[in-house]
C-alpha cells in the first residue's frame, strides 16, 4: 500500500534538534511515520518549516500501525494543540486562537490544564485572538483558578514571543495588543528580551478597586488594612488589574520577606472585604532606592515565581512612598525584571524574558 503525507511543521528554534530526530526517524522507520502523525496537524507554530514527503517511502501497511499510536494519531477533537512558555517561572499555556475571538476551551478547562498534577501544569492559560478596534491581536487569559484577569505582564512578553514564532518574525518587533487593561504595546529586543509598555498606572481607590479610603488625593497610599487584627501598611494600584502593595506593618520594621509565610497570609489579603474584585498582593522589602525584593500572592493563581503588573505596581507604590527613583531592578523568586515609570508619559515600561519550553497536545 502506499501513503501519501505532506506534513507541513514549524518548529521553534529551541525544538529544532527534536523535529530534526523527528523527521530522520521518519525516513529510517515506518512506524515513527506513524509516530510523526500525531504531530502532522494543520497547527503551525515556529520558524523553520518543514516539508516531509512520505509518498516513497516503502510501503506502509495498515498492520504495521499499532494501537497506540493508532488512538493517538485519530485524535483531532478534543485536542487542544499548546506551546509552554515561561516569563521567570511565571508559567502559561499559549494558545493559538487567531482564527477565531471566543477561547478554543472554557475556563472549567483551562483549570483543569493547569493543574500540576492532573493537567499540562501552568499558573494561566493565555489565548492569541484577532486584533479590535486596529490592533494586531488582542491576548485573553484564564487564571489557574479559571477565573478571567484583566491583564499579565509576564504573560504577555511571552505571548509576544508566541507571535514572533507564530508568524515566523526574526529580530526586533514590536505588537499592538488588546486587553482588558487596554491597550499594551510589547517590543522584543534583539537579545530576545521583551520590553513592555504597560500603559499608564489606576490610582483612584474606586477604580483599583478597593473600598479602603483614598488618603492622597483619591488614591491609598500607606493605607492602613488590618488583616486578622494586624495592621499593614498598603499602597492600591492598579495596572489594569488590582494590586495591593506592602513594605511591613504600621509602626512595624521593614519587610524581610524571605521570612513570610506566604501560603497563610497571602489568602487573607487576596479575598480581603476591602477589595471587591480580589486582589494581587506584593510584600516588599527595599534593598536600595533602585533595587526591591518582592514576593506575591496572586488572584487566581496563588504564589508565582514573577509577576510582571506586580513589579510595575510596587514601583508606582515604592515612588509614592518616597522609598526608591522611578528606574529599578525588581528581584522576583524566578529573576529579576526590569521596570521603569517615566515621568514624561506616566507610563510604566517592563523589560525582561520569556521562553519557550515544549509544545504538546493535551486531550481535553
Ligand atoms: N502573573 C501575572 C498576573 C496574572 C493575573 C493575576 N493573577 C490577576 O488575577 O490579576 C503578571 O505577570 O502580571
Amino acid at each position: 500500500m502506499e501513503i501519501a503525507a505532506t506534513a507541513t511543521v514549524s518548529v521553534a528554534p529551541q525544538s529544532r534538534r527534536l523535529w530534526n530526530v523527528f523527521s530522520k526517524k521518519l525516513v529510517t522507520s515506518s512506524s515513527s511515520f506513524l509516530r510523526f502523525g500525531f504531530f502532522e496537524r494543520k497547527y503551525c507554530f515556529g520558524s523553520s518549516r518543514l516539508r516531509v514527503s512520505a509518498a516513497s517511502m516503502d510501503a506502509v501497511t495498515a498492520e504495521k500501525i499499532s494501537p497506540a499510536a493508532s488512538f493517538v494519531d485519530k485524535r483531532e477533537n478534543g485536542v487542544l494543540h499548546f506551546v509552554k512558555y515561561h516569563g521567570l517561572g511565571n508559567d502559561f499555556i499559549l494558545v493559538d486562537n487567531r482564527d477565531s475571538s471566543e477561547p478554543k476551551i472554557t475556563q472549567e478547562q483551562a483549570a483543569k490544564l493547569c493543574d500540576r498534577n492532573f493537567g499540562v501544569g501552568a499558573d494561566g492559560v493565555i489565548f492569541a485572538m484577532p486584533g479590535v478596534n486596529g490592533t494586531d491581536y488582542t491576548m485573553r487569559i484564564f487564571n489557574s483558578d479559571g477565573s478571567e484577569p484583566e491583564m499579565c505582564g509576564n504573560g504577555v512578553r511571552c505571548f509576544a514571543r508566541f507571535i514572533a514564532e507564530l508568524e515566523n518574525l526574526q529580530g526586533k518587533h514590536s505588537f499592538t495588543i488588546h486587553t482588558g487593561a487596554g491597550l499594551i504595546v510589547p517590543e522584543i529586543q534583539d537579545d530576545g528580551q521583551v520590553k513592555v509598555d504597560m500603559g499608564t498606572p489606576i490610582l483612584k481607590a474606586e477604580d483599583v478597586p478597593t473600598k479602603l479610603k483614598g488618603n492622597k488625593g483619591e488614591a491609598v497610599v500607606q493605607g492602613e488594612l488590618v488583616v486578622d487584627g494586624v495592621s499593614w501598611n498598603v499602597t492600591c494600584v492598579s495596572m489594569g488589574n488590582p494590586h495591593c502593595v506592602t513594605f511591613g506593618k504600621k509602626g512595624g520594621p521593614n519587610l524581610k520577606v524571605d521570612d513570610l509565610n506566604l501560603p497563610e497570609i497571602g489568602p487573607k489579603f487576596e479575598h480581603h472585604e476591602m477589595f471587591p474584585a480580589r486582589t494581587n498582593t506584593e510584600f516588599v522589602e527595599v534593598l536600595s532606592r533602585s533595587h526591591l525584593k518582592m514576593r506575591v500572592w496572586e488572584r487566581g493563581a496563588g504564589a508565582t515565581l514573577a509577576c510582571g503588573t506586580g513589579a510595575c505596581a510596587l514601583v508606582v507604590a515604592a515612588v509614592l512612598e518616597g522609598r526608591t527613583n522611578r528606574k529599578c531592578t525588581v528581584d522576583l523568586p524566578g529573576g529579576p525584571l526590569e521596570i521603569e515609570w517615566k515621568e514624561e508619559d506616566n507610563h510604566i515600561y517592563m523589560t525582561g524574558p520569556a521562553e519557550p519550553v515544549f509544545y504538546g497536545s493535551a486531550l481535553l
